[in-house]
């Protein structure tokens, strides 16, 4: 609800983070690498660091057909899926829920080797931004995760180093109605997802061994889980 006190600061970033998704990634100059490519996914980074850690901004591409991007925010928001789709997850709480459409979780993520096991305690929002001033405007989904504090979970209490993010998984759908004027099937839909994170590892890790880990974790966690979509929707009604 709009009276709860975080509500201004989830106000404010997730319209910054919907503004930076919908940025292309300018020219060569701007500083991002192309680091994965796999399909239609394609992965970026800034080699970025603060205080000696590497907190590379990452941003990643992928057209995904037959779903919409309404069906990804709803699978990526709702706690009850997280377990199938996120592999690194050891334990998820859902602190609070503030609203239907924003939930504070509490995550520990599995330890990887050789970096100390990490938590986050993040809001996440899921918004609906239709494009009904303009037809023929962006008509976007999309999920904001930021990291925040929590009274009874203060940082580095117990065995994991805290770590902060801002995550923002944008969506625009398109649909190709069949020119017979069928009604339109998931051949006709596909999904542009602009997913970006910034994660600071909160304690000290190698850059190299961090650089190596995301190069890894981060291709596999987005094609895992546009896959788990398409699966847990093929058989659904479309929700647009
Ligand atoms: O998009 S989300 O909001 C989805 C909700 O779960 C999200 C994404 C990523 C993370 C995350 C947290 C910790 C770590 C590391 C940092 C040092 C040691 C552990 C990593 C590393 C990059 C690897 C990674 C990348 C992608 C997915 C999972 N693992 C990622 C957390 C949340």
């Amino acid at each position: 609800s709009s009276s709860h006190p975080l509500w201004p600061e989830i106000e404010h970033v997730v319209q910054q983070q919907v503004e930076w998704a919908r940025l292309g990634l300018g020219d060569s100059g701007s500083g991002w690498q192309l680091f994965a490519e796999d399909g239609e996914m394609r992965m970026y980074r800034r080699e970025e660091e603060v205080d000696g850690m590497v907190v590379d901004p990452l941003k990643a591409v992928h057209i995904v057909k037959g779903i919409t991007g309404h069906e990804v925010c709803h699978y990526f928001f709702s706690p009850q899926y997280r377990y199938d789709w996120e592999t690194t997850l050891e334990q998820m709480t859902v602190l609070e829920t503030i609203s239907e459409d924003t939930c504070l979780f509490l995550q520990t993520h599995k330890r990887i080797w050789p970096a100390s096991q990490r938590d986050v305690i993040f809001w996440s929002h899921i918004r609906h931004l239709p494009n009904n001033q303009d037809r023929d405007g962006p008509d976007i989904w999309t999920v904001v995760n930021h990291s925040t504090e929590h009274k009874d979970h203060p940082a580095n209490s117990g065995k994991c180093v805290r770590i902060f993010l801002t995550v923002c998984m944008l969506c625009q759908t398109r649909v190709i109605p069949p020119k017979d004027g069928t009604p339109i099937t998931r051949d006709d839909i596909s999904c542009k997802i602009t997913y970006c994170s910034v994660v600071n590892p909160g304690g000290w890790a190698p850059a190299s061994v961090l650089r190596a880990l995301y190069k890894r974790e981060y291709p596999k966690f987005l094609k895992r889980f546009t896959a788990y979509v398409i699966n847990q929707t093929k058989d659904k009604q479309i929700m647009f």
